[in-house]
């Protein structure tokens, strides 16, 4: 369990991170969501003991950051932003200098080696000197410790970045399935990341809380939510078909974007975020419009992210 009360980190007279309060249990996946600068990596910092606190206590499974440090470190995993670790030693050098470092011995000692070894692929690379390793691969060492004594706390500073989709899914999966006996708190700019993996998501700018919900939840908050997409088979004039759509009584506004060459897509969203799928299925069939796909909208996080945050990307 982490428990954060009234956290604040002041730079000068700049508050970073002000009067941040939150609780998280043991089999969350905690999204960190935030523009740039919103405070997300000095959270983590104070969380994982880096950087002192202004103000505010953090805990981690029950013991005090600053007062029962050891405790709270041997109870949590972080991998920092950028995945820093010692570019002259190869990843088994330094895996075997993390194990010494939390202790692991004998059988234990070997069994978590091959397992975060085998998880995180690093077999063809264990005798490369890590500043020669690919972004993507460096990041995966550093997963590596974050994981490897096998903590109940995972604090993972974007942990995909740099990776490419197959070891971004990799990775994803590899998250989710932790998460079944752990407590994970993500940092990411990623919002289908957010989707994928979290069953909550903090959105934090400016350094205080704008929103704590599950990520589905946020979504509905959307423009988008419970609104039908309408994608047309082939290349055609969007115009008669939005202007037909318009007419009904439960459409509020139609909006139509071209995605690809070939294909035109509207999105129709009712008065009171819920329109007649039905009611266009039925336009559909009659006027016999060459249809692609029809489907009704959960809602979109980065619409709500950026509402939210007034704009900012993530
Ligand atoms: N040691 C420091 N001294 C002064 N300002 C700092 C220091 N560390 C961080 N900051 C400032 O605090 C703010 C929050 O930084 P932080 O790295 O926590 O943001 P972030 O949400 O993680 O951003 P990003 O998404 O870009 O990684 C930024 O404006 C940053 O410049």
């Amino acid at each position: 369990m982490i428990e954060i009360e009234h956290l604040s980190k002041h730079y000068g007279q700049r508050a970073v991170v002000d009067d941040l309060s939150f609780t998280c249990e043991p089999g969350e996946v905690l999204g960190f969501l935030g523009p740039n600068g919103a405070g997300k990596s000095t959270t983590m910092k104070m969380i994982t003991g880096f950087v002192t606190p202004s103000g505010g206590r953090a805990a981690v499974c029950g013991h005090d950051v600053e007062r029962d440090a050891i405790r709270a470190r041997q109870n949590l995993g972080y991998l920092p932003e950028g995945a820093p670790s010692y570019p002259e030693m190869t990843p088994a050098s330094f895996l075997n200098f993390v194990a010494d470092m939390r202790g692991l011995r004998g059988e234990q000692r070997e069994t978590r080696l091959t397992e975060v070894i085998a998880d995180l692929h690093l077999e063809d690379v264990l005798h490369q000197s890590i500043d020669t390793l690919s972004k993507g691969f460096k990041r995966r060492v550093g997963l590596a410790q974050a994981i490897l004594h096998d903590p109940d706390v995972l604090i993972l500073d974007e942990p995909t970045d740099g990776l490419d989709p197959n070891q971004k899914h990799e990775v994803r999966s590899l998250i989710q399935s932790m998460a079944r006996d752990k407590l994970i708190v993500i940092s990411t700019h990623i919002l289908e990341e957010v989707e994928a993996v979290c069953s909550r998501a903090i959105i934090i700018a400016q350094g205080k809380i704008l929103a704590d919900d599950t990520p589905a939840a946020l979504a509905a908050r959307s423009k988008y939510h419970n609104a039908v997409q309408l994608t047309l088979a082939r290349e055609q004039d969007v115009e008669p078909v939005a202007a037909a759509i318009r007419k009904l009584d439960s459409v509020a506004s139609v909006e139509s974007h071209s995605k690809q060459k070939a294909v035109t897509a509207l999105t129709a969203a009712g008065h009171d975020g819920s329109i007649s799928l039905r009611a266009i299925a039925s336009m559909v069939e009659q006027q016999e419009w060459a249809v692609a796909s029809l489907q009704l909208e959960a809602g979109r996080l980065d619409d709500v992210f950026r509402q939210i945050t007034g704009g900012a990307e993530a």
